[in-house]
């Protein structure tokens, strides 16, 4: 069996002090895809900590969104067992954010209830929905109508909708992927302090892939880096810059060392 990768007592940097507080929440043990016969993981140990941004980073193709997927039970997997605080998948309320938000929006459905979805479907009764949606969109400062269907918004309120959607219900477990991958830049910083302040309220785990390393490392406390197929992790780096961050933490020497000592570990990894 391979090493778990335990976030908790791994010391990224040598100046890094450990983590008291960052316990395992995701914990995978074992576990095993191939596609056609060909594996993508092949007992696969790891633990991402509760209340903490992981960052998921690796070359392309390596399994960053197949092993997000699978812990969200969107795939399935061939082996292994995926717990949630020693919780099944069954017993625990997840979010999830899709690269591709025009896919992942109900069209014939209002902006109002794709966000009012997993509600819904939970058995919530009308007025407990109505209330959630209203805190939503008092925490987001949403401005515009949200009795529009998803094809009227630009694609940063599309995205903005999926991301109220995925928080909707509370989550314990908030998975985005590659989640400014389809934005401008304007609306990419404009989601990105929105994760942030997100992050800061609720305290969510949250695990975001990522194929872009000044995007992850801005809003990780911890990268982790996978290799390329089949996937084994790299490493993990960690980043305790304080929060909220901001474009000063971009220019700053915690950021700019802990980009390049990820970078370092990437490019030794792609050229294995
Ligand atoms: N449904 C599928 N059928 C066959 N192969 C698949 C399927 N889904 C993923 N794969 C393969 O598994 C590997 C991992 O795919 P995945 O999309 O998880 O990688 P990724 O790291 O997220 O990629 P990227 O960086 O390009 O977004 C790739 O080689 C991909 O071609």
């Amino acid at each position: 069996m391979n090493s778990v990768v335990d976030f908790s007592l791994h010391s990224y940097r040598d100046d890094a002090a450990p983590e008291a507080t960052a316990r395992p929440h995701i914990t995978v043990r074992g576990l095993s895809k191939s596609f056609g016969g060909a594996p993508v993981y092949s007992d696969f140990n790891l633990d991402f900590p509760k209340g903490r941004v992981t960052c998921v980073f690796g070359p392309n193709g390596c399994g960053k969104s197949t092993l997000i997927n699978m812990i969200a039970g969107l795939i399935p997997y061939d082996d292994g067992d995926i717990l949630f605080d020693g919780k099944t998948l069954q017993q625990t309320t997840i979010g999830y954010v899709f690269q591709n938000y025009r896919e992942a929006l109900f069209p014939w459905m209002r902006a109002i209830d794709n966000i009012k979805y997993p509600l819904v479907i939970k058995g919530m009764s009308k007025a407990d929905c109505d209330a959630r949606v209203e805190e939503l969109i008092a925490s987001f400062d949403v401005k515009f109508d949200l009795n529009r269907y998803p094809y009227e918004f630009s694609g940063g309120q599309q995205q903005l909708i999926s991301i109220m959607r995925a928080l909707a219900p509370h989550p314990e477990v908030l998975f985005l992927d590659e989640p400014f991958s389809a934005l401008d830049y304007e609306m990419t910083l404009f989601i990105r302090e929105k994760l942030q302040e997100i992050f800061h309220t609720t305290g969510v785990t949250m695990i975001v892939v990522s194929h872009d390393l000044e995007e992850a490392v801005y809003l990780a406390d911890h990268v982790l880096l996978l290799t390329k197929r089949p996937t084994r992790v790299a490493d993990t780096v960690r980043f305790d810059a304080p929060r909220p961050r901001d474009i000063a933490t971009l220019s700053s020497a915690a950021f700019v060392q802990t980009k390049a000592r990820c970078l370092d570990i990437f490019q030794r990894e792609v050229r294995k």
